[in-house]
């Protein structure tokens, strides 16, 4: 669950006890000096931050000026991807946990479609895939709870859905709060909805005259794409783009930005405005949020 892991007050308190997965015993701060700590993330903390700190860890104000960093360890998340189709974001999630820059793993793969491209990866890569909701005419599966429990039994942190085309059912938004995420291909609320799915909305966008779109990465809730927004990136929409060169240009865009979202849940980055408005915090730069 993307903690609430301090209030957006400046100067913006930063307090490591409550980031939950933090274990203090692991902190290891001398001004200027890094220890190495596997699986360690720093935090850079400008003169201006101040860093409360749980009571075992022996981190000492910094001197006007001075940079503190905080090296702390943050467990690495278990991921659940959702699918129905290709998978390509599936995929691009996969190769950047493989990779390194990723902070956590895809334990297990969920889609409706057991025979589509992110299943048949899932299966070539090691990775239990489960489906839901079953078909029509299939015998038996999961129900809502079930899925759920599956979930837990696989220690799921986030839920990434990447091309699913079902209604996720409340009874995961409820046991997932704030931890489930969708990649739509417009800049939603635009183009967002039932119906709007796939090529469909690059057809929209293109009839409609718009002249960018671009993918948005948004918090899951009950109804199809109105959940809060958490990322965006822009792309032009050319003079005489057909639905499949917009598509193509939107894709590597959204690629890049799931990546980009998943890295900075993994390390515990996404903290809440006080007007409820999700914020992702720059890896670099603790002082720059978008
Ligand atoms: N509870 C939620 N579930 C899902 C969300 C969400 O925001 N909340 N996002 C969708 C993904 N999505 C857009 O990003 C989306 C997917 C599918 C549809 C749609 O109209 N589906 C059709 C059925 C299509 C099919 O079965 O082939 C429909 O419901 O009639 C709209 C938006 C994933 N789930
Ligand atoms: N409304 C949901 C929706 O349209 N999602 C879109 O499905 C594609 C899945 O591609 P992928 O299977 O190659 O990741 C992606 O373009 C994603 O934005």
């Amino acid at each position: 669950m993307v903690k609430q892991p301090f209030s957006l007050k400046f100067p913006p308190l930063l307090s490591l006890s409550s980031y939950p997965s933090v274990q203090s015993q692991n902190l290891d701060v001398r001004s200027g000096s890094l220890h190495a700590i596997s699986d360690v993330h720093k935090i850079v903390c400008s003169s201006s931050w101040r860093l409360l700190c749980s009571k075992s860890s022996n981190i000492t104000e910094p001197k006007e000026g001075h940079e503190v960093r905080a090296q702390v360890t943050v467990r690495r998340k278990k991921l659940a991807v959702f699918v129905s189709g290709g998978g390509s974001n599936f995929r691009s999630i996969h190769d950047a946990s493989k990779r390194g820059s990723l902070h956590g793993d895809v334990t297990v793969l969920v889609t409706n479609k057991s025979e589509c491209g992110g299943a048949e990866y899932a299966r070539n890569n090691g990775i239990p895939v489960i489906l839901f909701p079953k078909a029509k005419d299939e015998p038996k599966g999961l129900s809502p709870s079930d899925l759920v429990d599956t979930l837990r039994k696989f220690e799921v942190d986030f839920v990434l859905l990447a091309g699913y085309l079902k209604l996720i059912p409340v009874e995961l938004i409820r046991a997932y709060e704030r931890s489930i995420f969708n990649i739509h291909p417009s800049l939603l609320p635009a183009f967002g909805g039932k119906g709007y799915y796939g090529m469909k909305v690059h057809k929209a966008v293109i009839a409609s005259g718009a002249r960018f779109s671009g993918p948005t990465i948004h918090f899951v809730d009950e109804h199809y794409d109105t959940g809060r927004i958490l990322a965006q990136r822009v792309v032009p929409v050319l003079a005489h783009d057909t639905a499949e060169e917009l598509a193509a240009r939107v894709l590597n865009e959204e690629h890049q930005l799931y990546v980009e979202v998943v890295e900075a849940l993994c390390e515990d980055r996404v903290v809440w405005r006080e007007d409820g408005v999700p914020l992702i915090q720059s890896r670099e730069n603790p002082n720059d949020f978008r």
